[in-house]
């Protein structure tokens, strides 16, 4: 039962524990109410941290390859306490569940037919680890940056909030499908927001030699693209460096390839619909019932600064007050 305020919350760890919770939920069918294991969540956000060091350091895995693997077996043991949980759950589940498996959630059934194939617990275990790192990090990493942007620009969080109020009023009841599609001021948010989040670069393999602008690339080379340089170029963007989520009233006012959060071509991110809308209905829920500011009141969003961990954060999160809407 939320009081009517709070001071110095840790929006990452917050997050982390909503995100995982309900990517838990939604892709395992699985309760797991993580805000109650802070160790749990200290332990998921490491894994993220070394992650990222190896997505940036590549060259590192082969010759550390068995000296990582160590390391990431002793990360897997420690997880055991959320691995227990985890597959005791889904036992469960499988126990009382009267229909045939392909009803059950989408992953559950991956765990058992993984488990039919005779594959070991830590592989299983690893399969759900897949699922925390793709689909609960981004969201949590997302939606507690997202929060951060709020509190710092009171303005634009009164302007997503009174969007909230016209489709709800007073009502906190979880959105519907059709109200989500209503909430133009927070797609906008969100496209911004990711302006600001998204991976600083991408590579892909050139699959065939391709000729841009008299230059060619030959077949197999691997080419860059750094989108954090080209998604605050001034060539591309007014005003790049302002947090402005009305630049994207109108789609023709930027180029398609200056703006590609969730990648691009056929291997872009499978999980962009069920991500933007996890924080779509995240945000309404708590934007209708919170109003959050930084502790510090001084702090403002030219004040944040970003690193890159798989993906640009906020490095420097203020911690947050938050108090209950009347
Ligand atoms: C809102 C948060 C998210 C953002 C910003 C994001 C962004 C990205 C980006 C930029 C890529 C690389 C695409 C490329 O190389 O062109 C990617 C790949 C991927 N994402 Fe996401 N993602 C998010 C959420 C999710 C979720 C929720 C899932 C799973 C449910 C997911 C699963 C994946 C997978 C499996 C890949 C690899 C695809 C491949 O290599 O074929 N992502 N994501």
């Amino acid at each position: 039962m939320l009081e009517r305020s709070y001071s110095g919350v840790d929006s990452k760890a917050a997050c982390t524990a909503v995100a995982h919770d309900l990517s838990l939920k939604t892709l395992f069918g699985v309760e797991t109410s993580l805000a109650y294991h802070p160790e749990i969540i200290a332990l998921l956000n490491r894994a993220k941290e070394l992650a990222s060091i190896l997505a940036f350091n590549v060259s590192l895995i082969s010759p550390l390859f068995s000296i990582l693997q160590s390391v990431s077996d002793v990360l897997y043991g420690k997880l055991l306490k959320l691995r227990k949980l985890v597959l005791d759950e889904i036992d469960n589940q499988l126990k009382s569940n009267q229909q045939p498996h392909q009803e059950l959630p989408f992953s559950t059934y991956m765990v058992l037919r993984n488990r039919r194939d005779n594959e070991g617990e830590q592989k299983i275990f690893r399969h759900v680890h897949e699922v925390f790192v793709t689909a609960g990090h981004t969201v949590a990493s997302k939606l507690s940056n997202t929060i951060c942007f709020l509190a710092v620009l009171p303005d634009i969080q009164e302007r997503a909030w009174q969007e909230q109020y016209e489709i709800f009023g007073n009502d906190i009841r979880d959105p519907t499908i059709e109200e989500l599609s209503q909430m133009k001021f927070l797609d906008r948010f969100l496209k911004e927001s990711f302006r600001f989040l998204g991976p600083p670069f991408l590579g892909k393999e050139a699959t065939a030699d391709i000729n841009v602008d008299g230059i060619t690339i030959p077949r197999g080379a691997i080419v860059v693209y750094l989108l954090r340089y080209i998604k605050l170029h001034p060539k591309y963007w007014n005003n790049p460096n302002i947090f402005d989520p009305d630049r994207f009233l109108d789609e023709n006012d930027y180029l398609k390839f200056s703006y590609s959060p969730f990648g691009i071509g056929i291997r872009n991110c499978p999980g962009e619909y069920y991500g933007t809308i996890f924080l779509k209905i995240a945000l309404s829920k708590m934007l209708r019932r919170i109003k959050f500011r930084p502790v510090e009141k001084d702090f403002r969003f030219e004040d944040i600064k970003f690193k890159s961990y798989l993906f640009l954060e906020v490095d420097n999160p203020p911690k947050l007050q938050i108090e209950k809407r009347t």
